[in-house]
């Protein structure tokens, strides 16, 4: 069922599909929409809006998610009058289906100052091994389910010339690894995308960012350590673990400033600085510390790129090794 969620009230939609995005409104000037707001950073990136007394529309599939990221986000509110919508769609289908529901919560709750796209997934595993349907399928879902709430919004933003829109890439947005052939290449698009809608919305007041997260605790994060290679585990590890609340923080922050670029880290100022490319730039300071650093942070990324050649040749060593023990047995 395609369904809409409104406070205590539910009104049946139409469309036969699943799936679920999150619309915040933060109060007085701004209302939110974030989709995959049912779980991890999404959720957590809708709390923290809502504590800034902003309004929500959470949008993903799976409507129990939704009901109980709801109660959660309910939790933190500033006022009485906050309102957190739940939308259940499958962002990444149906373009219709998503412009028709995105249109709803705005005539519920007024046009939307902020979207995040935050809908997504990850799938880990050597080329050759990822299930080509795999590679379209993290396509969908990470590029194209941030295409279509976006192409719902940009009119109405246009039209009111303002708006925010939060693209959440990754690092592995920034670097291909090892394992992440079809994750790496569905997030590099999302900054392709970024880059071009930036450069067409700027002189409507409008501000696209983009966020690299790196490993966040979040379900995403413990469904996709039970088959990740080692290689990938033992390379991603050289960012660490972060809370989805941190990343969070830093993302409605950067967003709200207008900034294009937001990292999370040590580890991610330096890949943004490094891999800044043709990205607009926010401010002076940002464009000065770019030039300034870029030779640098390219010695640095030399000594990583050696260090994860070298896990995975070692790797590889090993797994033959074990392979000729098991066959000796
Ligand atoms: N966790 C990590 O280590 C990192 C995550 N990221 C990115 O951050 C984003 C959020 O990840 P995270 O919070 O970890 O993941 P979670 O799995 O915790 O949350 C994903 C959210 O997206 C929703 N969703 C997934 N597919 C669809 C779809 N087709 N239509 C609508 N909603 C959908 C899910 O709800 P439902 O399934 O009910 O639809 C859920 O609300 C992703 O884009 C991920 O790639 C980036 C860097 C690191
Ligand atoms: C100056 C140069 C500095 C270089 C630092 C390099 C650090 C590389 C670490 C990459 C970590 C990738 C995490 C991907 C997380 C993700 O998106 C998935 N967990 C999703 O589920």
């Amino acid at each position: 069922m395609f369904t809409y969620f409104h406070s205590e009230s539910q009104h049946n939609i139409t469309e036969p599909s699943v799936m679920c995005s999150l619309l915040i409104v933060l109060e007085p000037l701004w209302l939110f929409s974030v989709t995959g707001g049912s779980s991890g950073i999404g959720k957590c990136i809708a709390i923290e809006c809502y504590k800034q007394g902003a309004f929500i529309t959470l949008v993903a599939r799976d409507e129990s998610k939704l009901v109980q990221a709801k109660k959660e986000v309910e939790k933190s509110a500033i006022n009485d009058k906050q309102v957190v919508l739940c939308i259940s769609v499958d962002v990444s289908k149906d373009y219709s289906q998503v412009e028709s529901v995105i249109k709803q919560a705005q005539e519920k709750l007024g046009p939307v100052d902020m979207l995040v796209n935050c809908a997504g997934m990850s799938v880990s595993g050597k080329f050759e091994e990822v299930d080509v349907e795999r590679f379209r399928g993290l396509m969908e879902v990470n590029y194209l389910g941030s295409v279509y709430p976006t192409r719902a919004v940009i009119t109405t933003m246009k039209e009111r010339r303002m708006g925010r829109v939060v693209f959440v890439s990754s690092q592995a947005g920034q670097l291909g690894l090892f394992g992440y052939t079809a994750y790496s290449a569905s997030k590099f698009a999302l900054r392709g995308l970024a880059e071009a809608l930036q450069m067409e919305v700027k002189p409507y007041n409008i501000y696209v960012t983009v966020s690299y997260p790196p490993d966040t605790d979040t379900p995403c994060l413990t469904e996709e350590n039970k088959t990740k290679p080692l290689e990938t585990k033992l390379i991603s590890e050289t960012s660490g673990v972060c809370q989805p609340e941190q990343v969070a923080k830093v993302i409605v922050k950067d967003a709200v400033q207008g900034n294009f670029n937001s990292s999370v880290g040590p580890d991610g100022y330096m890949l943004s600085a490094l891999t800044c490319g043709m990205s607009p730039v926010t401010s002076i300071t940002e464009g000065l510390q770019q030039i300034v650093t870029m030779g640098l942070f390219r010695t640095i990324a030399l000594f990583y790129l050696g260090s994860f050649d070298s896990i995975v040749r070692r790797c590889m060593i090993q797994r033959e090794q074990s392979k000729a023990a098991d066959k000796r047995e």
